[in-house]
């Protein structure tokens, strides 16, 4: 027996320049891929406790949740039918009755440097300060440039790359996804390579949630989903998972599928960029979530206990 597909569906996204650019791809893919028109996917913008904050570094606040908790609280009382997420913001545990029922094909995964003084980070002068509200980002700073100094820099993207224009800050770290989805990719002085600095797990991949139990909305949304990127969440975020304890320690990590295989690097880092763990696994895409736990466990066993926060 089939499903019959949904011909209208209320999405539900931040307001933010950025959520409204990943939103509106997410409701072309799926316009098409249900062969209606646009306006049968209702754009409704939902403001986020994360969206209200401006003065605090985000872990303190709370970490994660802040940016999906009214979504999710929409999905399940009816009032949307999918919620859309960068990746990166999303918790590693939905609410109970919450699932992602679907991912974009993942964008460029890799940071981008901001700066009108210098056109990679080891250019930067002694003393430079680069502004960011990423601990990742932050400690990979200064792991490799200790002699740089870190400030708070938080707004949306369009709103840091002015701050660093300004001068305000000498240079900033943005994710190269935000900035193409933005058009903004040409404000990038360089693209930093995943193998001197990594990703946050998740970053350039849109995912999708849905009620658990709402199969024509999950029979829709299995219409567009990009399996790949499934594969390389599915290994990231299992990594996340082991290693959540403490929102107030650095992780990067990347997942790269090919040709059936799962690459993933991770690596945990103190916030001043003086200690670190570095982990890498090799094996098959269906084993994904098994080798980034695995790889999880391996951080949880090397790392020395200040650097989990125990
Ligand atoms: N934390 C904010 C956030 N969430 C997702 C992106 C960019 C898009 C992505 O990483 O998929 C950004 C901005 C940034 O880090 O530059």
């Amino acid at each position: 027996m089939s499903i019959s597909l949904p011909d209208s569906l209320v999405l539900g996204t931040r307001g933010s320049p950025l959520a409204l650019a990943q939103a509106r791809e997410v409701q072309a893919s799926l316009a098409a891929a249900l062969g209606v028109a646009l306006d049968h996917i209702a754009l409704s913008l939902i403001k986020t406790t994360g969206d209200t904050i401006q003065d605090r570094a985000l872990a303190e606040a709370g970490g994660k949740g802040l940016f999906t908790k009214e979504l999710d609280a929409s999905l399940l009382d009816g009032r949307i039918d999918l919620a859309v997420h960068s990746a990166k913001d999303m918790p590693t545990v939905l609410p109970e009755g919450l699932v992602i029922a679907g991912y974009l094909p993942r964008e460029d995964v890799r940071d981008a440097l901001i700066s009108i003084k210098a056109k990679s980070l080891g250019e930067l002068p002694s003393g430079a300060v680069v502004g960011t509200a990423s601990l990742r980002r932050q400690a990979q700073v200064l792991r490799q440039r200790p002699d740089l100094k870190v400030t708070l820099l938080r707004g949306n993207v369009g709103t840091r790359i002015a701050k660093v224009e300004s001068g305000e800050v000498d240079a900033t770290l943005l994710a190269l996804a935000g900035l193409k989805r933005l058009g903004l990719a040409h404000k990038a002085a360089a693209i930093l390579d995943t193998g001197a600095f990594l990703p946050a797990i998740g970053q350039g991949a849109i995912a999708i949630i849905t009620r658990e139990q709402d199969v024509r909305t999950r029979e829709a949304l299995l219409r567009i989903t990009h399996p790949e990127t499934g594969v390389a969440l599915a290994a990231e975020r299992a990594f996340l998972r082991v290693l959540d304890g403490s929102c107030r320690t650095p992780i990067a990590g990347h997942a790269r599928v090919e040709a059936g295989e799962v690459h993933f690097r991770g690596l945990v880092l103190a916030p001043d960029g003086s200690d670190a763990v570095a982990v890498e696994r090799r094996g098959a895409a269906t084993e994904a979530a098994e080798l980034g736990e695995d790889a999880g466990r391996e951080v949880v066993a090397r790392a020395r206990p200040a650097l989990l926060g125990h």
